[in-house]
């Protein structure tokens, strides 16, 4: 895991008079999955759609697989997968259409069966987005970002608002779509989330990364600096409370057409 996939170097991004991104740098490798933790209004979002080609940079470089952001867009989009909001699929389809629109668009030839079981959802092939639950379509959209077969998948905030079984479900689909070699990079504002998936982790605070390293490492330089978590934790949490109660089986009641 040692080949750079993406370089960012000196990334700035104003809007306006305001500096949202203030010269951050990170590189991520093939094959990892790569976080990008931080507050609401971090900066986040901002730094993810420049690499994905949707929004212009102030400055700085950025590389995607050898290609450069400023002068080959168009090659980094066809080997990129963006995860689109559900809201903006077409509402008549199906998700056999959806699959087929988009593999349309792509040009691309995909078995639409193999495609909804690697995402769980083979039995709602006829059904619309919007007679999913919150995780199915979490599930479909990341499906639509694997129909290209991109290198990289980026993923903005895909559990939020998602139940605990729902987000375990996620992040195993996540490990597996790394297993077969895509390399991930993810924002999230669940630090458990961090923890269990990525490899590496970049923490950014007001448009600057304030610390970048695996989740462990980190965690071990926080220790060594003398700090104690003020109480001694319980050995279980309430959300293990709520996994033991409830069990860990996906609740996906579809949701009757309206
Ligand atoms: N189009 C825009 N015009 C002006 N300011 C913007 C625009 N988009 C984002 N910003 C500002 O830039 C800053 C960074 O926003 P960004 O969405 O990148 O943060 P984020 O880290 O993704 O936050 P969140 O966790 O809330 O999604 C925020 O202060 C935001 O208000």
């Amino acid at each position: 895991m040692d080949k750079k996939i993406i370089t960012v170097q000196n990334l700035v991004k104003h809007y306006g008079n305001f500096e949202a991104v203030k010269g951050i740098s990170f590189d991520v490798y093939e094959g990892e999955i790569f976080g990008l933790l931080g507050p609401n209004g971090a900066g986040k979002s901002t730094t993810l759609e420049i690499i994905e080609t949707l929004r212009d940079k102030t400055s700085g470089k950025i590389m995607v697989d050898g290609f450069d952001l400023d002068t080959q867009p168009n090659e980094i989009k066809k080997i990129i997968g963006v995860q689109l909001q559900t809201s903006g699929f077409y509402p008549g389809l199906n998700l056999l259409e959806l699959i087929d629109l988009f593999s349309g668009l792509y040009n691309q030839k995909v078995d639409p069966y193999a495609l909804l079981d690697l995402v769980n959802l083979r039995d709602k092939a006829k059904s619309k987005v919007k007679q999913l639950s919150g995780g199915q379509k979490q599930r479909f959209s990341i499906a639509t970002t694997l129909i290209n077969k991109p290198r990289i998948v980026f993923l903005d905030e895909p559990t939020t608002g998602l139940d605990p079984q729902a987000r375990r479900n996620l992040w195993e689909l996540v490990r597996n779509i790394r297993k077969q070699g895509t390399t991930v990079i993810i924002t999230t504002h669940y630090m458990d989330e961090a923890e269990y998936l990525c490899d590496r982790v970049a923490i950014v605070d007001s448009g600057r990364i304030v610390a970048m390293a695996s989740p462990d490492q980190l965690i071990d330089e926080l220790v060594a600096t003398g700090f104690e978590r003020p109480k001694e934790m319980k050995k279980a949490n309430l959300e293990d409370v709520f996994i033991h109660l409830t069990g860990n089986t996906l609740r996906e009641t579809q949701i009757p057409e309206s």
